[in-house]
C-alpha cells in the first residue's frame, strides 16, 4: 500500500479514503459562487487526468481500478480464467509497488503497528479483548526480538550496563580482592577499581605467593624435626636459662639418629652438652632389640620420654662409681643436660674420627687399655651393659682421657640378655683397636672372662655359649617370674630410681 499526494484517491491503511488535512480557506462569497465550485471540480479532473497518463506512461494500461476492470470469459476453460484474473492482480501490485516506490513516504511493515492501531472502533467487544491478548504476545515477541538483537550486534552507544562495563567490573575486581581468601595484605580496598590486567596479575601473584609460604613452612617444620628442637623443647631452655642453669644455647654439637646434642655454655668457664631426644616413633624403631622383653616398651609412646630419663639414671650411676662419663646435671621430658666433653667449646672427638696415625703403639695401647677398665667397671660396679659400645659412643678429650657416652640403652645386668648385648660390644671394640693396629689384644673369650668373671671357653663360638649360660643360670630374680622377665626389670628400675633421689645431681633443679 502506498500513499501519494498528488493522489486523489489515496486510500489510508485500512482501505478508506482519507479526509483532506486542510481545507482551503475561502470566504462565504465565495463559496457561493457558481465559478468557483465550477473551478473545483475541474482542478479534480485535470488532477485525475493528470495521474492516469502517469499510469498509462509507465504500464501501457489504465485499469487500475475494479470497476474498471471488466474481463470477456466466454469461451475460456477454467485455467484461461484464473490466470487472466491472476495478470491482472499482479500487474495491480506491480502498480502499487511502482507508486510506493516513487513516494517519499513509507510505511513500516504492518508487523510492527499494534493490531488496535489498524483495526476501526466499530468491532465488539470480544474482538478487543482478543486483540489486546495478541498484541501483548506481539509486544512481549517483539521485545525478546530486540534483546536477541542487541546481544548478536550491539550497535551505537547502549545505555545499559553489563558485567563487562570497565566501572562494574573494575568496582567487582577490587571487592574480590579485598575479599579474597588468598591472603593478599591488600588493605582497605573499599570503592575502589581494578582493571581486569591489574586484577588477574594481582590474583596469580598471590597464588604464586600462597604456594612459596607453605614450602617455605613445610621447610622451616622438617628442620625443627631434624634438630629436634621443638616449640616446647625451644620453651624449656629458655625456661632454664631463666632459672640460670646456663646462660646460652649457642649452637649445635652434632646431630644424631636419635638426638640432636646442643652445646650450652654458663659464665664462659663452664659448658654443658643438652641432648634432645626426637619424638617420633619412627626414630626408635632400630631399637627393637633393646626394647624386646623391656617393661618400657609396653606403651611405646611413652618411651619416647623415658630414654632421656634413661640414660640420666645410667650417668648418674656411672658417675656414682666414678667412671669416666658426661656429668648428668638436669633431665625433663624428652630433654638431658650433662657436662661438656671437650675444650673451647670443641667437642671432644669419637674414636672413629681420631687420626691414629699420630698416635704411637704405646698411646694406642693405652687408649684400648682404658675401653677395657670401662667395660669391666660397667659390669662389676655398675651392673651394667653399654649395649651400644663401639668407637663411636667412646670420645677421646684433649688429655687422651677415654670417655663413654650414649648410654641410654645401657641395661642392668638383670635384663634377660645383657650378656648377648656385652659379646656384641666385646666384638666391637676389638675389633676397631684391631684395625687401627693395637698389639696383643685379648680374644672375645678372654675378653668376656675378664669382665664378667665367667669362664667360656675358646674353642666355642662365644654367642652360642653365652645364650646356652644365660638359659641355665639365671638369676634367682629373673627365675622367679619367668614368664615376664621384663617385669622384673622395671621393679629393680624403680628401686633404683628411688635410691638415687637421694644423691641426682638433678635433684637442685627438679
Ligand atoms: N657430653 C658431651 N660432650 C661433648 N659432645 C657430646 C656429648 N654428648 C654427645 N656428644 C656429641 O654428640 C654426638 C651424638 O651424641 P650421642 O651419641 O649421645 O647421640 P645419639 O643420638 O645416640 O647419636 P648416634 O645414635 O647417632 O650415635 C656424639 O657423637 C658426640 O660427638
Amino acid at each position: 500500500m502506498a500513499n501519494c499526494d498528488n493522489n486523489p484517491w489515496k486510500k489510508n491503511a485500512w482501505g478508506k479514503t482519507e479526509e483532506k488535512a486542510e481545507e482551503p480557506i475561502v470566504s462565504f462569497v465565495d463559496v457561493m459562487s457558481e465559478e468557483y465550485i465550477e473551478g473545483m471540480g475541474n482542478q479534480e479532473k485535470l488532477e485525475e487526468e493528470r495521474y492516469m497518463k502517469q499510469l498509462e506512461q509507465m504500464f501501457g494500461d489504465t485499469s487500475t481500478s475494479d470497476e474498471q476492470f471488466t474481463l470477456n470469459t466466454e469461451g475460456m476453460t477454467d485455467e484461461e480464467v484464473a490466470l487472466a484474473l491472476q495478470r491482472h492482480f499482479d500487474r495491480e501490485a506491480d502498480v502499487a509497488r511502482a507508486v510506493a516506490s516513487s513516494s517519499s513516504v513509507h510505511f513500516a511493515p504492518d508487523r510492527y503497528i499494534p493490531k488496535t492501531m489498524q483495526e476501526t472502533d466499530s468491532e465488539d467487544e470480544d474482538d478487543d479483548a482478543l486483540r489486546q491478548a495478541a498484541t501483548d504476545m506481539l509486544y512481549a515477541k517483539l521485545d525478546a526480538e530486540n534483546a536477541s538483537e542487541s546481544r548478536l550486534r550491539p550497535e551505537g552507544p547502549s545505555t545499559s550496563r553489563t558485567k563487562h562495563d570497565t566501572g562494574v567490573s573494575g568496582r567487582r575486581n577490587a571487592d574480590k580482592t579485598f575479599n579474597d581468601r588468598n591472603s593478599l595484605p591488600t588493605g582497605d580496598m573499599v570503592g575502589d577499581k581494578l582493571n581486569n590486567k591489574v586484577f588477574n596479575k594481582l590474583m596469580a601473584f598471590g597464588k604464586s605467593e600462597a604456594k612459596r609460604q607453605m614450602r617455605h613452612k613445610d621447610k622451616e617444620e622438617k628442620a625443627t624435626m631434624d634438630t629436634s628442637v621443638d616449640s616446647d623443647t625451644r620453651l624449656l631452655l629458655l625456661k632454664w636459662i631463666n632459672q640460670g642453669v646456663f646462660d646460652s644455647v649457642d649452637g649445635i654439637i652434632a646431630t644424631g639418629k636419635e638426638s640432636a646434642v646442643l652445646h650450652a655454655a654458663q659464665d664462659s668457664a663452664t659448658s654443658y652438652a643438652i641432648k634432645v631426644y626426637k619424638t617420633t616413633l619412627s626414630e626408635f624403631k632400630n631399637r627393637s632389640e633393646y626394647v624386646k622383653d623391656d617393661f618400657r616398651f609396653k606403651n611405646p609412646r611413652g618411651v619416647l620420654k623415658i630414654w632421656a630419663e634413661r640414660e640420666f639414671m645410667n650417668l648418674s650411676r656411672m658417675a656414682k662409681h666414678g667412671l669416666p662419663c658426661p656429668q648428668p646435671v638436669k633431665v625433663r621430658r624428652n630433654v638431658l643436660v650433662m657436662s661438656f666433653l671437650g675444650d673451647d667449646g670443641l667437642a671432644a672427638p669419637r674414636l672413629k674420627n681420631v687420626e691414629w696415625e699420630f698416635f704411637t703403639d704405646e698411646e694406642r695401647r693405652y687408649v684400648y687399655d682404658q675401653v677395657q677398665t670401662i667395660m669391666c667397671r660397667m659390669y662389676k660396679e655398675c651392673l651394667l651393659v653399654h649395649a651400644d659400645l663401639s668407637e663411636f659412643n667412646l670420645l677421646l678429650t684433649p688429655d687422651n682421657k677415654v670417655h663413654v657416652i650414649d648410654v641410654s640403652q645401657a641395661m642392668d645386668l638383670s635384663h634377660p640378655r645383657s650378656l648377648q648385648f656385652l659379646t656384641r660390644d666385646i666384638q666391637n671394640v676389638i675389633a676397631f683397636f684391631t684395625k687401627i693396629g693395637v698389639p696383643n689384644l685379648p680374644t672375645y673369650v678372654q675378653l668376656f672372662n675378664l669382665i664378667t668373671d665367667l669362664e667360656m671357653v675358646e674353642d666355642h663360638d662365644l654367642l652360642v655359649q653365652v645364650e646356652q649360660f644365660s638359659e641355665e643360670n639365671r638369676s634367682a630374680d629373673l627365675r622367679h617370674d619367668k614368664s615376664r622377665p621384663a617385669d622384673m626389670e622395671l621393679k629393680k628400675y624403680n628401686e633404683e630410681k628411688k635410691a638415687n633421689r637421694g644423691i641426682s645431681p638433678a635433684r637442685d633443679y627438679n
